[in-house]
């Protein structure tokens, strides 16, 4: 699992965590994230969800159904899983073995739950950030905004917010999305910072010794 580093330090790649109530804005700062994060890649969760308008199959889930996912699960296909609003998500293990191979950073929009599994699987790697909205009024009025679920399912995951926000503190970093940019700005040094972390940059040894060939000179 080693990364080449933008400064020519091998690295360790890192598994970026967000979490949130729904409609806090995850979803909105990974796509942010990945258009201007090269090295960054999303990973795709299997879900037995039904597909939303404008959804697209293998970018935004693999939508599957129980039998599926409950087959992936027997046969240790997900890195974690978890029952969230009444249906079956999870995280196919093998892309993001194979995106750590090559050297990639992998980003996981997932909830508490399956954060906790993979924190479980590989702390040291997982950086878990969780993202408020600035106040209960805007996430409401944002699920209503985004268009895409009944007012039945947007009230289901209102009164399920309060229990996702109650894990906030299990994270190693907390941002409020009130400005997208401000959010998105704050996230990104988050990726930043954490990229350039000691323990992850595996050629680091190396690299300072070479540092001091040259100035024994
Ligand atoms: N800072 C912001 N200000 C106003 N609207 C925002 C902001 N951030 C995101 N939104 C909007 O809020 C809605 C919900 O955002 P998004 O889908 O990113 O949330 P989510 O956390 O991924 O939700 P879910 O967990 O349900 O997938 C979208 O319509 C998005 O455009
Ligand atoms: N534990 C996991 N949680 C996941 C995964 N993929 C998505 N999620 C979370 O589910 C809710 C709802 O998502 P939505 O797309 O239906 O709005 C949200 O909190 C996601 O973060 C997963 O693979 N594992």
């Amino acid at each position: 699992m080693t990364a080449g580093g933008f400064d020519g330090v091998e690295r360790r790649g890192l598994m970026f965590v967000l979490s949130s109530p729904s409609g806090a804005g995850k979803t909105t700062l990974s796509r942010m994230l990945l258009e201007r994060e090269p090295g960054l890649k999303m990973s795709v969760s299997a879900t037995t969800r039904a597909m939303r308008p404008g959804e697209v199959e293998g970018r935004d889930y693999f939508f599957v159904d129980k039998p599926k996912f409950e087959k992936m699960v027997e046969q240790g296909e997900l890195l974690e899983w978890a029952t969230v609003f009444d249906n079956l998500y999870g995280t196919p293990r093998a892309p993001v073995e194979a995106a750590l191979s090559a050297g990639q950073d992998v980003l996981f929009d997932i909830d508490w739950q399956g954060t906790q599994q993979l924190h479980q699987k590989a702390s040291v790697d997982v950086v878990r950030v969780f993202i408020l909205p600035p106040s209960a009024a805007d996430l409401e009025k944002r699920l209503h905004t985004r268009a895409q679920d009944s007012d039945e399912v947007i009230r289901g995951r209102m009164s399920r917010a309060t229990h996702e926000l109650s894990h906030w503190a299990e994270y190693d970093y907390i941002v409020v999305n009130q400005n997208v940019d401000d959010a998105f700005a704050e996230v990104q040094s988050i990726l930043k910072a954490e990229r350039l972390k000691r323990e992850r940059r595996t050629g680091l040894t190396e690299f300072v010794r070479k540092l001091q060939r040259q100035l024994e000179k």
